[in-house]
């Protein structure tokens, strides 16, 4: 089942000169797929994840996510599918770390406008699933870099989107805790989401079932050896 096309995406940004970030990019992402984007800096990985992301849009083309054209929503709807459809995960975390793990879940919860009631059932489930049950109650600045982005990956997934987008997802970690969040992605995976992640990690893109490569703002298919 296809959750995201990309048709014809071209992003100018309106500078002196202008910069043409991505110059018609087509891109489509299966249920339960892992695709790498790989691309050099300024190649336009940034610009992509964002507009895939609905947290820019295309200065011409489409976006549709699960079947839905982006450019018929107010910014109300694309909020609102933002919310529900997508799970981000950063190189830096944006944990807070003054709020305790249970909180920094709830932040999301809120923002998704799911019920109340379902609260704790949804926290408790996707602390277990990351491995930090046990530590729910603890302010997030305590907890390790590995730890925070498993909590970083429980905030994407408490929606339960269909499309996880991850930037440099495990830029800041070791090996092992590298290995834990690629694990966590397969689960996402195993259930039917489609988990893109932007990366210079090649350990990543070997992870990937495919991966697309960006140039001077054009996409093309890496073939497998
Ligand atoms: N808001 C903006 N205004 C003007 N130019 C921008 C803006 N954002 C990005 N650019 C330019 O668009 C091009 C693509 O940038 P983008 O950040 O998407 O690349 P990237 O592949 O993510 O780079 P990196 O790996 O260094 O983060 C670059 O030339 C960049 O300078």
């Amino acid at each position: 089942m296809t959750l995201l096309r990309v048709v014809d995406v071209h992003k100018t940004y309106p500078t002196s000169p202008p910069i043409h970030a991505l110059g018609g990019v087509d891109f489509v992402a299966q249920s339960g797929e892992r695709v790498a984007v790989v691309g050099r800096s300024g190649s336009g990985k940034s610009t992509f994840l964002n507009i895939i992301g609905l947290l820019d849009v295309p200065t011409t083309g489409s976006v549709h996510l699960m079947g839905q054209d982006t450019r018929e929503l107010t910014d109300a709807g694309r909020d609102r599918l933002r919310a529900n459809s997508l799970g981000f995960v950063f190189q830096e975390n944006h944990i807070l770390g003054h709020r305790t793990v249970t909180e920094n879940l709830e932040i999301k919860l809120a923002i998704s406008a799911l019920p109340r009631s379902s609260w704790p059932d949804r926290t408790s489930e996707a602390l277990e699933r990351v491995g930090l049950l046990h530590r729910r109650r603890s302010l997030a600045r305590l907890l390790s870099g590995g730890e925070k982005q498993r909590l970083a990956v429980a905030r994407a997934v408490i929606s339960r989107p269909r499309v996880l987008l991850a930037d440099e997802p495990t830029g800041n970690l070791d090996e092992d805790n590298a290995d834990n969040i690629l694990s966590l992605f397969d689960e996402q995976a195993a259930n039917g989401v489609a988990v893109i992640v932007i990366t210079h990690d090649t350990r990543i893109a070997r992870w990937a079932d495919r991966t697309v490569h960006l140039a001077h703002g054009r996409l093309t298919e890496a073939v497998r050896g």
